[in-house]
């Protein structure tokens, strides 16, 4: 079997959105249009075909990625879902990683918001290549170019505008093509309506007209020549200006802006155009980064099927049929049915017994599968997200994925004794699954802590525990994720001596801590030149100074962001050893902790609430008693945006303050900021609590 469509005519793109910017309509819209899924289901309904889960159908959100396979215009789309919600931001992240492209849904009411910068940010931070539709133009209060100079200033983007729509809210009935000069005008709103192209409005011409000169004034500089010949008076023609709107978007020089109504079908199609015309395929983005397993020396993977085969795991999800599926991108090379690979992060060995393309509403078993697709591998073993597949004769490990500390915790317990074992399984399988979830056990009450990035985050943890698994356990109330650091530099000399009996144990360092930016994390270092600690005794130093990292002195919570440096030290012929050398940097490590003047950190979230003006003041009121710091508010036409900055331990339970406060009319949305100094009041409220 030979492929089907060449690697150019690929496009492994996401859509991400804020939650309820209408991702689940436009994805099963989009599939739709390209003819893969006949039977539409509307998310109110809870028939979505995108959300698998039993919980993503209640809840109406969509929590994991999964990846789509599509055709349109001879091109072959490979959809990964991102999921909008902030607990999940860790699912943003790996889909953003294996994507070479990506559509930012934006509603057009509400325009930015909070959590659609967040995505936005990180999606700088993997280069992807973007462009937006501004959804909803038939709802109240749409407003498209509010949106365009919200994506300015907001987002700090320079926006594209394709489009400009012709009408608004109930009126909304199409938009003008600015490269073609047309109106495009719906004939109803029914699925699989039609639509007529005409003359552009009257009233509209002026407008189109002003934003075709900015559309060409800023294509063109994507591109010195047609620069020059624009300037000479030489328009560039339609194709001339899709091959310029195609660079600039792929070099992220600028995004292009649409809009539309998913919900009435409107604004679709030219949508799907535009990712084939101006998102990149595979071998339009830079080669993957990877380091040779072998020689350990950096390399890259083209997107090419004849360089050695090598995939990324980037999703591992449950399937009530199949079982474990583990979604895989195809970097490089062919990879065929029975083979078996090298996961080269575990060193195990993996066989592809069964492989599927996921179509929204079926799966189709593959023998062969190409560079550049995206595969579900059934039965996997040792594989979890991130780690990299490959001929084993080539062993290489592509670029790793960060993920984020989680800044809270439950406790779970057990309903009975065969709960306990299922529980310890039931976690494990999940804590595979998600990166961004952790499992561990009190070492005081023996209690086993979940943690995970949100509330809803490890509220639904807890109910797949339930569903799938068929655990019944005790959940405690959540806790923040405090962290402890330093606050100033310290030195000490340590030395460890006994003599007692047989050999004894002889190791004296001089360490010096000081406090690293926030977000660096632990570092050691040794500057010793001379070998006044030999260098086999060193790590010992270094093992000894991480234990004491995992627990700091105020409440026991990790330490963070402190670099450690060996600067002297002095060892003895026969007593010293490596173990002397851990001890001692255990207790010098405790000591200089103490002496650095160490402080306790909490989460700061930042929070955005929207609400009709009336109760802006109780809202302001209420944010302030709970250590909120108001940053701002703004008028978004009939409602008040607050902007605030909230300690995440006082925002427990604000999703019913805020209800009833607002008589269920208020919406609030949260993302993690930054962890800041605990004012002393309310550390030693902490200390008291955990110590
Ligand atoms: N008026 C209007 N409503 C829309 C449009 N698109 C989606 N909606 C509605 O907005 C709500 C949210 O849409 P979804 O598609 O579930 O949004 P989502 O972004 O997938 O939401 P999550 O999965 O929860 O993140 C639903 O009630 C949709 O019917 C639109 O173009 N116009």
């Amino acid at each position: 079997m030979s492929r089907t469509h060449k690697i150019e005519d690929y496009r492994n793109f996401g859509i991400m959105a804020h939650i309820d910017a209408g991702k689940t309509t436009t994805t099963e819209r989009i599939l739709f249009y390209t003819g893969k899924n006949h039977k539409i289901g509307e998310t109110h309904d809870g028939a979505s075909t995108m959300d698998w889960m039993e919980q993503e159908q209640e809840r109406g959100i969509t929590i994991t990625s999964a990846a789509t396979t599509a055709f349109w215009r001879e091109k072959r789309l490979n959809i990964i879902d991102t999921p909008g919600h902030v607990d999940f931001t860790i699912e943003v992240e790996r889909s953003l990683r294996v994507l070479d492209g990506a559509v930012a849904l934006l509603d057009a009411n509400a325009g930015v918001e909070p959590q659609t910068e967040t995505v936005w940010r990180q999606a700088d931070k993997y280069n992807v290549p973007r462009m937006i539709f501004v959804n909803k133009m038939d709802k109240l209060g749409a407003d498209f170019f509010r949106c365009v100079d919200m994506i300015k200033k907001r987002l700090g983007a320079t926006p594209l505008v394709l489009q400009v729509p012709v009408g608004v809210e109930s009126d909304f009935a199409g938009l003008v093509d600015l490269l073609k000069m047309k109106a495009l005008i719906w004939r109803d709103e029914a699925l699989g309506a039609q639509w007529d192209e005409v003359e552009i409005p009257e009233d509209l011409a002026d407008k189109a007209q002003e934003y075709r000169d900015l559309l060409i004034e800023t294509a063109v500089e994507a591109d010195e020549a047609a620069m020059e010949a624009y300037l000479e008076g030489n328009e560039p023609t339609e194709e001339e200006l899709k091959v310029l709107i195609r660079k600039g978007t792929i070099a992220g020089d600028f995004v292009p802006v649409m809009c539309g109504t998913a919900f009435k079908n409107k604004g679709v199609q030219p949508l799907l155009d535009a990712v084939v015309d101006y998102l990149p395929s595979p071998v339009d983005v830079p080669d993957i980064k990877g380091i040779d397993a072998k020689s350990e020396e950096e390399v890259t993977r083209r997107s090419d099927d004849d360089e050695p085969l090598a995939l990324l795991a980037f999703k591992i999800a449950n399937d009530p049929f199949v079982g474990s599926l583990t979604f895989c991108r195809i970097y490089s090379g062919v990879l065929n049915k029975g083979v078996s690979l090298l996961n080269t992060v575990k060193g195990k060995r993996e066989r592809i017994g069964r492989m599927m393309q996921m179509h929204s509403n079926s799966r189709e078993d593959i023998e062969v599968a190409y560079a550049g697709d995206i595969v579900a591998v059934a039965g996997l073993k040792d594989t979890t997200t991130g780690d990299t597949l490959c001929d084993a004769n080539k062993p290489v490990i592509l670029e790793r994925m960060e993920f984020p500390d989680p800044v809270i915790e439950i406790a779970v317990e057990p309903k009975t004794k065969s709960d306990q074992e299922k529980m310890g399984l039931a976690l494990n399988r999940l804590a595979a699954e998600d990166p961004s979830f952790r499992v561990k056990t009190d070492e005081e009450s023996g209690q086993t802590i979940i943690a995970g990035m949100g509330e809803l985050h490890l509220d639904i943890l807890v109910d797949r525990m339930k569903r799938e698994f068929k655990v019944e356990a005790n959940i405690g109330a959540p806790q923040v994720a405090y962290r402890e650091t330093i606050t100033r530099q310290a030195e000490v000399d340590y030395t460890h001596k006994k003599q007692t009996g047989g050999s004894g144990q002889f190791a004296r360092i001089k360490i010096v801590i000081e406090p690293s930016e926030p977000g660096e994390g632990f570092s050691f270092e040794s500057t010793i030149v001379g070998g006044a600690v030999p260098k086999e005794y060193i790590p010992g130093v270094q093992k000894g100074i991480e234990s004491v990292m995992t627990s700091g002195p105020l409440a026991g919570f990790p330490m963070v962001d402190i670099k450690a440096t060996l600067i002297d030290g002095a060892y003895h012929d026969v007593d010293s050893s490596v173990l002397a050398f851990e001890i001692a940097g255990r207790a010098g490590f405790r000591e200089a902790i103490a002496k650095g003047a160490p402080k306790l950190l909490e989460p700061v979230m930042k929070v955005e609430v929207v609400t009709p003006e009336d109760y802006m003041g109780d809202v302001i009121g209420d944010l302030n008693s709970r250590r909120g710091q108001i940053t701002g508010t703004e008028n978004r036409g009939v409602v008040t945006v607050v902007n605030a900055m909230v300690p995440l331990a006082n925002m427990f339970g604000y999703v019913n303050n805020l209800r009833s406060m607002s008589q269920g009319r208020a919406q609030y949305s949260m993302v993690f900021d930054h962890y800041e100094q605990v004012p002393q009041a309310v550390a030693q409220e902490v200390q008291a609590k955990f110590a």
